[in-house]
């Protein structure tokens, strides 16, 4: 059984003339919680959609837990969950209890109501705001709902796409200290993607760096730098073609 949680090889993909994701090539290991860095336009979600098997390669494969995305699509969507940074206005009028009961159903859980209860109790959503409407939460909840709806199905992969977009930073450091507690008490592997530094640094041991579609640092986040700011130096240096010694 391979300790690989995911691997791609050579995963391309083209809208029309433009390559937004160009042969990118990594390997994650089961449990970590990985970081995949870039700005903004570097092909983060283009690479995120095919790994959750929305978006069909141009080129490459990719296989998450053993399963090929383009072969066995139906078997990896099983063992993943995926936050995207879209907030949806359509869960406002819904309470988080009914929300996350409604995926579930579609999910084919059986055991709904216990479900929802350790979903919402694993992103600390407080009980007493469990009954009330989502619209009105603050962002950083309504993200943790977006959370334990990914976390439904005990998904083996998290993908999280830009999750803390738009949070003010105490609503970005309680995520961050939810995705840390997630990795550690879950057996969830976590694909982290971010345009945020910071994010990447505090969180992730292992990463990847893309710029422009391609793969342009890959492996431990202290190789780049042990304090934030040698980091975001050495960052900056990949993302505009310099080098580090
Ligand atoms: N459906 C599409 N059709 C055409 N071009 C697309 C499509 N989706 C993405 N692109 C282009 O591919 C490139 C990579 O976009 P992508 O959204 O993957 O980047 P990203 O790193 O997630 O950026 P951001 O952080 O801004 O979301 C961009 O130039 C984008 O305009």
């Amino acid at each position: 059984m391979t300790e690989l949680a995911l691997e791609t090889t050579g995963l391309t993909r083209s809208f029309g003339s433009l390559v937004a994701v160009n042969e990118i090539s990594l390997k994650v290991e089961k449990g970590q919680l990985y970081g995949f860095l870039g700005l903004n336009g570097a092909g983060k979600t283009t690479t995120i959609r095919m790994l959750t098997t929305l978006l069909p390669p141009t080129r490459g494969s990719a296989k998450l837990w053993g399963h090929d995305i383009a072969s066995e699509p139906l078997a990896v969507r099983k063992l993943i969950g995926l936050v995207s940074d879209e907030t949806s206005e359509s869960q406002s009028d819904w309470t988080a209890r009914e929300y996350l009961a409604y995926f579930a159903r579609i999910r084919g859980i059986e055991d709904v109501r216990d479900t929802v209860e350790r979903c919402l109790t694993s992103v600390g959503l407080a009980e007493q705001f469990r009954g009330k409407l989502i619209g009105t939460y603050s962002t950083g909840m309504k993200r943790r709902v977006e959370i334990a709806r990914a976390l439904l199905g005990s998904p083996k992969v998290l993908f999280l796409d830009e999750p803390t977009r738009g949070l003010d930073l105490p609503a970005k450091r309680e995520t961050w200290k939810l995705l840390r507690d997630l990795a550690s008490s879950e057996a969830v592997t976590t694909f982290l993607s971010s345009h945020d530094a910071q994010e990447i640094r505090t969180l992730c041991t292992r990463i990847s760096v893309v710029a422009t579609g391609k793969l342009v640092f890959s492996g431990p986040a202290q190789d780049l730098g042990a304090d934030l700011d040698t980091f975001e130096d050495r960052l900056v240096g990949l993302l505009t073609g310099a080098r580090f010694g």
